[in-house]
Parts: C-alpha cells; structure tokens; sequence
C-alpha cells in the first residue's frame, strides 16, 4: 500500500521590524538538527539584504522577492513551496526536515496561515507547525499599541519570544508580560535569554490548531477566508499603508565607520520615533569586510562584520519610516557623506551645533 510521505513542518517566526528575528534564526541555524531545514525569508521594501545577514550551513536559504509576504508575495510563497516539494520528489535536492520561514516585520501572519492551509496540493504536503513570534523588550509595549500587525503577530502566536531583555528595564518587560497575556492567554511566553529559546525546539510547537486561538484570532482567519484571501494592502512593495514607507540609501565605500555611526546617532536623536527600522551594509575604504549597522526606533545597535562581500563592495541602508519623508533622511544622510547640496549645513556645522538633535533649527 502507499504511504504518503509525511507532510513537512512549517514554522513561521515573525514579530515587528527589528525584534531579532534574523538573530534567533542565526543561533538556531548553528544547531546540526536544523541542517535540512529550508529557510524561506521575506523582506519588506526594493533592497533586501537579509539573505547577507541569515546564514545556514545548508545551501537552502530561498529569498522572495521584495514586498510583504502577507500580500504581494503571497502567490509566490505557494509557487515556492510547490517547486521545492517537486525538487525532493525529483531527488534534486534532498528532503528537508522543516521550512522556515521569516515573515517581514510588517506582515501580518494571519493571510499567510491561510495561504497554506487554504491551498489543497500545498496542505497536503505542509502543515504548520506553529508561529513564534518575537517582541522587542524596548519597544514592545508601544508597538503592540501602534501597529495592528505587531497586535496580530503575538495573537496567532503558538509561543511568543521576548527579546532584547538584557537592555530593557524588569518594568518595562513586566508591562509588556501583561500586554502579551492580555493579547494571546494561550501561547507560552520565553525570554529570550532563557537556554530554551536557543535550542530549535523553540520552532517546535505541535500541530497548529486554529480552534485554539482566541477569538479575535478566530474572526481574523474567519474574515479573510471570507475575503477569499485577498488582502487590503495596496501592491507598492515600499508603501505599506498610507505612514509606511521603504527606500534605500546607497553610496560608495565611506572613508570610516564613523561617519554612519554619526548619522545613525543623528538621526536615532531627531526622528527615532518615526524611525520604525534603519539597516544595511557599509563598505569601507581599505577594508574588505562589510560593516553591518541596525538600528530600531532611537536605539543604534552596535555594528559587527560579515566575512565578506557578495558582488561588489556598495553601502546599502534600508530605512523604514513611519509619517517622516524620505527627504529628511536622505538630506541627512548626504550631509554625513558631505555631499553638498542647497540648504544643506555642511556636517561639521551639524555636529557643533548641540541643539539641532533636539529638533532647534541651525
Ligand atoms: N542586546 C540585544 N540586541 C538584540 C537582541 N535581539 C536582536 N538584537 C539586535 O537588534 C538588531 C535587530 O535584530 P534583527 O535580528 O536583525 O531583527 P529582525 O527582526 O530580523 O529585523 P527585520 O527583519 O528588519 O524586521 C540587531 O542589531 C541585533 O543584534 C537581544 O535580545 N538583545
């Protein structure tokens, strides 16, 4: 008689931009158990770079094109795990364990679950394994209020992860506690620094069961099982509502790791409220190792190496802003490169000036 093979797990980790997603799935990444795992990422916005920043020892990271999975690249999901099914059964590449995959910050999971319970061929080979979702101790609790992805993202979870603990306050984390119980009674909370969520156990969350979730979560799948799966996001894969917005900053080889450390820290001090996510690789004169930089709202992360190039050595910054033109940035960005421009003070006058980073003009 025959045994159809097992259907693969799918684990979704997703949470708001910069919650450490990309950094979990790293240190997850190292265990051997997660060897033949396929690691599908999506990014949000033209330049991806995550594909530089997630590194497997298996040859199985597969980047979508750009554009939030949850609407633009949904299709290409299923095409995805559909062409990935058909090269195991044609023994192209060897069967896989599990699939990851990194939803963008601002997708919100619940269209995504339905993507692939929803598709016949794909259910039958795939079942979820559960979503993780992670929420940054920082900025957790505002996030949570501001933005209804970040809200869904922690209601559908199966287990929620909570980052960045080692630089929160014990009360800022114990409000984001109560928020996230209040939001999904039922997922497991961990902390991040808790030996467990190092261990690819964490992506191990059982067979998921949508009668569990809570009610809200219920008439979200309900709704958009209704709406036929078609989502409210328009298609522009840098505009995500009317306050969202993606571009990139792009330049040469920069003569230090200074000068972007000064314009993060600038730009952190004037708009970190606006500022969602800011990311990138910098090439630097006389060095061939990429310098990679974060930021997330008004914290600069601090920058660390990769070990080399892909291609040609550029500086390539994602930003992601919410209600600030992309001109402020870009303006910015131009005087820290002292690029002259009209109307633009020279870097120096910028950084003598100790009352422009307090929003008083020069
Ligand atoms: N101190 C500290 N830093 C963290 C932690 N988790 C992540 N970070 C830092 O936060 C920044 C963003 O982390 P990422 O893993 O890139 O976040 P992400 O969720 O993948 O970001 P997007 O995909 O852009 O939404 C990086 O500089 C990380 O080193 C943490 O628990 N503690």
């Amino acid at each position: 008689m025959y045994n159809p093979p097992a259907p693969i797990p799918v684990s979704i980790v997703t949470g708001f931009l910069g919650a450490g997603k990309s950094t979990l799935l790293n240190r997850l990444l190292k265990d051997p158990a997660l060897n033949d795992a396929a690691v599908i990422i999506n990014e949000f916005g033209e330049v991806g770079i995550d594909h530089l920043l997630v590194q497997s020892s298996g040859d199985s990271i597969i980047e979508l094109s750009n554009g939030c999975l949850c609407c633009t690249v949904r299709g290409e999901l299923i095409d995805t795990l559909a062409d990935l099914l058909d090269r195991i059964q044609t023994e192209k590449v060897k069967p896989v364990s599990r699939v990851i995959i990194e939803t963008t910050g601002l997708a919100d999971p619940v269209p995504v679950l339905l993507a692939i319970m929803a598709h016949p061929a794909i259910a039958a080979s795939f079942r979820i394994d559960g979503v993780v979702t992670l929420v940054d101790a920082l900025t957790g609790v505002e996030t949570l209020s501001r933005h209804e992805e970040a809200a869904r993202q922690a209601a559908v979870a199966d287990r929620l992860v909570i980052t960045k603990t080692d630089l929160a306050t014990p009360e800022a984390r114990d409000e984001l506690l109560v928020r996230l119980k209040g939001l999904n009674p039922l997922a497991e909370i961990i902390d991040v620094s808790d030996p467990a969520a190092s261990t690819p156990a964490l992506l191990v969350t059982g067979l998921f069961d949508a009668a569990r979730k809570t009610a809200s979560v219920g008439e979200w799948l309900t709704a958009e099982q209704d709406a036929g799966g078609h989502h409210h996001h328009h298609h522009d894969v840098n505009r995500h509502d009317a306050h969202i917005r993606a571009f990139a900053l792009t330049a040469g080889r920069l003569a230090s790791p200074a000068i972007i450390e000064a314009f993060q820290h600038r730009l952190a001090a004037e708009h970190g409220e606006k500022l969602l996510r800011l990311k990138g690789v910098v090439a630097l004169a006389g060095d061939d190792r990429p310098l990679v930089v974060h930021g997330v709202r008004d914290t600069v992360y601090p920058a660390t190496r990769l070990e080399a190039w892909e291609g040609e050595p550029a500086t390539r910054l994602v930003v992601i802003t919410s209600d600030l033109a992309e001109a402020v940035v870009r303006d910015l960005f131009e005087t820290y490169l002292d690029r002259p421009g009209i109307d633009r003070p020279d870097r120096a006058a910028l950084d003598d000036n100790p009352l422009s980073a307090f929003g008083f003009k020069y």
